[in-house]
Formats: structure tokens, sequence, C-alpha cells
């Protein structure tokens, strides 16, 4: 596998910790997310792993810690700061415009690249038009690169589930991140879908550099794609490094590894 080819840190989460009353979901959690990597985040069910996702995009606040992105830190990310700082992400349920086509879904990505105001885009007038036609082409590139073109008119409540998926992670895409947050992008999928959801991945991180941080349940998924490995258990970080040394470690195949899912 092609290994990132720099040591730059885009994020780093150090001692975090998050509570929902009495459950402590993150414990004194320190990550680094090196740029053009591609990261999976694993541990059984109610390891933190979801939370410490949405610590990163800025959904939950942790109680204590501090996040560094881009060489900015701060206690807490913002939603807002997140997307437009350049930190897309893909859930474990699709979360589409179900009745709105593939097309219309990919588009909606870019919104917040749109730099003209509303009025000016529904005129479709002027530097608007010129906006809207770049939009579109980017968007045509990344239906292309997706192999999504025959069904790009088609809304998406009627695609199969691996599909839509694959729409989510072009919607995800049109936003041009500098870091992608994948949670379970395979979940619910069959081996073929698993297989191109996967060369999918790879290629994003290929093609356009993009750095991935996933959550995947699947090992052998999680061990033939990423570059290095985070094992939570309980909230606590058991476990870091590549693949192989993460399948060696006797914390984790007591913790996870043992378990079946
Ligand atoms: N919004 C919430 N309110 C209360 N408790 C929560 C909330 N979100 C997560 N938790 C709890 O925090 C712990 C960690 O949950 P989290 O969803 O991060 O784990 P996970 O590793 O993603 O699990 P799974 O693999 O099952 O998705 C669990 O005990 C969960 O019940």
């Amino acid at each position: 596998m092609r290994m990132p080819d720099t040591s730059e840190i885009l994020l780093q989460v150090e001692g975090v910790s998050l509570a929902f009353g009495g459950v402590k979901a993150l414990r004194n959690v320190s990550l680094d997310i090196r740029k053009g990597e591609i990261r999976a985040i694993i541990g059984p069910n109610g390891a933190g792993k979801t939370s410490m996702l949405n610590v990163i995009n800025g959904f939950y606040h942790p109680n204590r810690g501090a996040i560094t992105f881009k060489g900015r830190t701060r206690a807490q990310m913002q939603p807002f700061e997140a997307s437009r700082g350049g930190i897309a992400r893909t859930f474990q349920n699709v979360a589409l415009f179900k009745g709105m086509s593939a097309l219309d879904n990919i588009m909606a990505g870019r919104t917040l690249k749109m730099r003209r105001g509303l009025l000016w885009q529904m005129l479709r007038y002027g530097p608007a038009l010129a906006e809207e036609i770049e939009h579109r082409h980017r968007v045509e590139e990344i239906i292309d690169f997706l192999e999504i073109e025959p069904i790009r008119k088609v809304p998406v409540a009627r695609l199969p589930y691996g599909l839509q998926k694959r729409v989510e992670l072009g919607r995800a895409l049109a936003m041009e991140p500098d870091l992608l947050l994948l949670d379970e992008p395979m979940a619910g999928m069959n081996l073929e879908e698993k297989k191109d959801m996967s060369r999918f991945i790879l290629d994003v991180n290929d093609y356009y550099g993009t750095t991935i941080a996933l959550i995947e349940h699947d090992m052998a998924v999680v061990m033939d794609l990423s570059h290095r490995v985070v094992v939570l258990d309980h909230g606590v970080k058991i476990a870091d490094g590549t693949p192989d040394e993460v399948k060696k470690n006797q914390g984790v195949i007591d913790a996870y590894l043992g378990i079946a899912h």
C-alpha cells in the first residue's frame, strides 16, 4: 500500500475526556492524524469511536483536553468552523436528502463553497451563473470519479444501499475536504459493495490526497485500508500503531478481536 509521504500532523487530539452524565465515553484520549494517511479508529461497541469523531468535527464538546487542527489549538471545535476549515463527514446511517437526485445531493455538498448570495444563485445571473457552472463542473468530475454516471438523476431513495453510501461519499467530497471522517462506511453492505467502497476510499486518498479517518467494524477491511490504527476500549486508548502492530497487541486481542461481531 502507498504510504503517506509526509509526517506532518493535520489534527492532534490531546487528553480529551467526554462524559454523558455518569457515562465516561472518552477518558484522557490523545491521538494524531497525519496529513495524507488513512487512519482507522476501532474498538468494541460503546468504546467511544463515534464520540471521538463527534469531538473532532465539533458535534460534541469535550469536558477536558484540546484539539489542534491545521496548527490552531482550541478546547473544542465548532461544527461550522470544522466544515469551513475542511472537515467533512459521512454518517453511520446514510444522511441524504432522499427525495432528491444523486446529482442534487452532491451539489448540496458544494453550498459551503458558494461565494455568491442566495438571491444571486436564484437569479442564476452574471457571476452567480459562472460560479454555478464551475460547481457543476466539479460535481460532474466527482460523479465520474465515483462511477455513478448512470444514476445521477435517480432519487436517492430508489438506489440500493451501497450506491446511497457512495452518493454520500460524493457529497462529502464535493466539500473538497482536507480531512474526511467516515463513520462505518461499509456497515450493512454486502461483500461486493464493500469491495467497491474500499476501492473508492483508497482512490480518494490516492487521487485527491485526502486525509481520511474512519470507524469500521470489519477487521479485514480495516487492516487492508489503513496506514495506522487506534484502538479504544471503554473510552480508553489501548493501542495505536500500524495494522500489524495492532493485530499482535495482546490487549487488543483480549478486548476486541476475540469478541465476535
Ligand atoms: N448522546 C449520548 N448520550 C448519552 N450517552 C451517549 C451518547 N453518545 C454516546 N453515549 C455513550 O457513550 C459511550 C460511547 O459511545 P459511542 O457511540 O461513542 O461508542 P462507539 O464505539 O461508537 O460504539 P458503536 O460501535 O456501538 O457505535 C457509550 O456508553 C454510549 O452509550
